[in-house]
């Protein structure tokens, strides 16, 4: 099946001054145009032969071009795109990477082991040996004193951004997951930042919302429950202090970010905070096709 572009308000202008906007952001017209419904429903999962295709096209066209009364309406059909099977880059690209960056030390790569024997298919939820170093570097280049991290899981990322405190930093660690965050603290014992690490058993909100709202976060790293990223951010972003980062993990959400057909509440919170960053005054900010998508945004 193909997604429908079609042109009504709220999308790039074109050319020819026509607004384009992709089918699945004109939920007005999708939810009042019984054709463009079906073939978003059926067309994901059934294989349609060219010329029904070009049936439902022609029926959708038609539909949303009698919707479109306030302006002239062009729809362009484009090739299908799912998200939920899509690779940010090429496997052999991904590896290569992977294999290039300075690697993670002899702690956390037990860490790592450790993770896999006691939480099994979990342990996929830990960042990548590259994203610690990024983590590491980037707490290190900002000159942070005050870090805090939402997400712990058995404590792969914590030790990686303590890491790259100045002397006397502090990082305040947030999960609900007493259990998960007690396999990492032997390796950040280890690694010597333990007296570093702060932490806090509860819902990451309730930890943020206590923290005082002056700018007093140097960098912030959000990789917990995707659903609650917007108010994460925005909780976070106006304690970061100018020139402070925040960095988000998992934006891509295994591709199902960038296909409309996914459309549960933390695909929405999700593809809604990718768009509301990029359009953010406060920062600047940049994505990377890191493994499942990473965001750095920069308080300016
Ligand atoms: C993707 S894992 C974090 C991985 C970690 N950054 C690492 O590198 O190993 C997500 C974590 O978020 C935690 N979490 C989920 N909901 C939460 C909430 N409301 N508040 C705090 N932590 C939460 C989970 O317990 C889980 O440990």
């Amino acid at each position: 099946m193909r997604n429908c572009r079609s042109s009504k308000s709220g999308g790039p202008p074109t050319p020819s001054g026509e607004t384009v906007v992709r089918l699945a952001e004109v939920s007005g017209i999708r939810s009042r145009c019984p054709a463009a419904g079906w073939a978003h429903r059926h067309g994901r999962d059934s294989a349609v032969d060219a010329e029904s295709l070009t049936r439902v096209q022609d029926v959708i066209t038609r539909h949303l071009v009698r919707f479109a009364t306030q302006e002239e309406l062009a729809v362009e059909w484009t090739a299908a795109m799912d998200g939920g099977e899509l690779e940010p880059t090429a496997p052999v690209v991904g590896e290569y990477v992977l294999s290039h960056h300075t690697p993670a030390d002899d702690i956390l790569g037990e860490l790592a082991v450790a993770t896999r024997e006691a939480t099994g298919g979990a342990a996929q939820m830990q960042v990548s040996s590259d994203e610690g170093t990024l983590l590491t570097m980037l707490t290190r280049l900002t000159g942070a004193r005050f870090a805090v991290e939402v997400g712990v899981f058995t404590g792969y990322s914590t030790p990686c951004i303590a890491r790259g405190l100045a002397d006397g930093g502090r990082l305040l660690a947030c999960d609900v997951s007493e259990e998960w965050a007690a396999i990492g603290r032997p390796y950040w014992e280890r690694a010597g930042v333990a007296d570093r690490i702060d932490l806090r058993i509860a819902p990451a909100l309730e930890t943020l919302r206590a923290l005082d709202t002056k700018p007093v976060i140097d960098i912030a790293f959000i990789d917990a429950d995707k659903g609650n990223y917007p108010v994460y951010y925005e909780e976070i972003v106006r304690r970061l202090r100018p020139g402070g980062l925040v960095v988000l993990d998992n934006v891509f959400l295994g591709g199902r970010v960038l296909d409309p057909a996914y459309q549960q509440e933390h695909h929405l919170a999700v593809r809604r905070l990718n768009d509301m960053i990029t359009r953010d005054k406060r920062v600047q900010s940049v994505m990377l096709p890191v493994r499942d998508g990473v965001t750095i945004a920069h308080r300016c």
